[in-house]
């Protein structure tokens, strides 16, 4: 809603120059295009637009001028159609390649053991329902893909399965002798999951985590441990969210809802990250539900889909 309210405001006329920050961010497909089409109209009736982004397709759509930065230091600039398909710096070839659509397939593993299951599953908020009638099932080591619309309730079905909102029909079960702190979320805003330190000692204490795990988990996750000792506004978004990785791998999940885990983050991040999840999944036999946008992204990562549509009891699993 608040790119459509910054869109609303540079349509109206309200400024000459419109900065967009990210605004394509956590959109689905056909909202993305609809931004695009209004910070199209900005230059098309005499304005101008500086867009910061990390969404390549919305680049490519809005044309004009493109300008590579990397750590605060232009690395290439040009006309969007000659820098996205005839890039000259090794970085902007990366950045490209990095895109989902050019990631080989995963491997399909076969899944394990069933961690997770819902009947008759009614997903609500409030007294809105969302969706119904799902029955879904879980399994170790299985990477599912959930996609849908922006507001189709991704993430009340999420946090529906995890126990975080209360079932509006039917029931969520979990496998016998597992307790609910096994199973986790990813938050889609990292900075806001900690509060106000990033150190995980309080966490360890509480859960009795014996303290010679933390550090092969920062290493597995390439994380320095001075950075514990910083707060969530001091790190980068990518190193922000491995740190939400380790957090949760510290409670030995066995189901990990990641909601949009890549959404702040640049494609040759986001490539590290899901690599990194998905890899987990398979040697720590985490059963992953992961919600993205990008239905390459998702066609790529996923060992198979979960599709919510619009009305809200049509959904389909594929
Ligand atoms: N805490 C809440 N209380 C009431 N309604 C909510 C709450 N959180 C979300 N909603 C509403 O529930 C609907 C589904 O939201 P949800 O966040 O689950 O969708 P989503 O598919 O994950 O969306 P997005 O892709 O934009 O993140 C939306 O209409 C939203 O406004």
């Amino acid at each position: 809603m608040a790119q459509r309210l910054a869109i609303a405001a540079a349509r109206a006329g309200s400024a000459g120059i419109v900065l967009a920050d990210e605004p394509t961010k956590g959109l689905d497909l056909a909202r993305s295009d609809e931004v695009a089409g209004h910070l199209c109209h900005v230059t098309e009736t005499g304005g101008a637009l500086l867009t910061i982004t990390h969404d390549l397709e919305l680049a490519e759509a809005l044309g004009g001028e493109i300008v590579v930065l990397r750590e605060g230091r232009v690395v290439e600039c040009g006309t969007a159609a000659r820098v996205l398909s005839a890039p000259a710096a090794d970085y902007t070839m990366d950045l490209i390649a990095a895109e989902p659509r050019h990631w080989p397939m995963r491997n399909r593993a076969a899944p394990g053991a069933e961690v997770l299951r819902a009947e008759g599953l009614a997903v609500g908020r409030g007294r809105r329902i969302l969706a119904s009638s799902l029955d879904l099932t879980f399994r170790a080591g299985e990477v599912v893909g959930l996609a849908g619309p922006s507001g189709v309730g991704k993430s009340s079905l999420g946090d529906t399965l995890l126990g975080l909102i209360a079932p509006a029909a039917g029931r969520v079960t979990r496998a016998a002798g597992l307790g609910p702190l096994r199973f986790q979320k990813l938050w889609q805003d990292p900075p806001a999951a900690f509060a106000p330190r990033l150190a995980l000692a309080d966490l360890m204490a509480r859960h009795r985590i014996a303290p010679d795990r933390l550090p092969p988990l920062m290493e597995r996750l390439r994380l320095d441990p001075a950075l514990l000792d910083r707060r969530p506004g001091e790190v980068s978004g990518g190193e922000l969210q491995r740190l939400s990785i380790a957090r949760a791998l510290l409670l030995d999940p066995v189901f990990l809802f990641a909601d949009e885990p890549t959404s702040r983050l640049d494609p040759l991040t986001q490539r590290e990250l899901i690599a990194l999840l998905t890899g987990l999944a398979r040697d720590r036999n985490v059963a992953l539900l992961l919600v993205s946008h990008q239905p390459d992204l998702i066609g790529k990562a996923a060992d198979r889909v979960i599709r919510l549509d619009l009305p809200a009891d049509g959904m389909a699993a594929a």
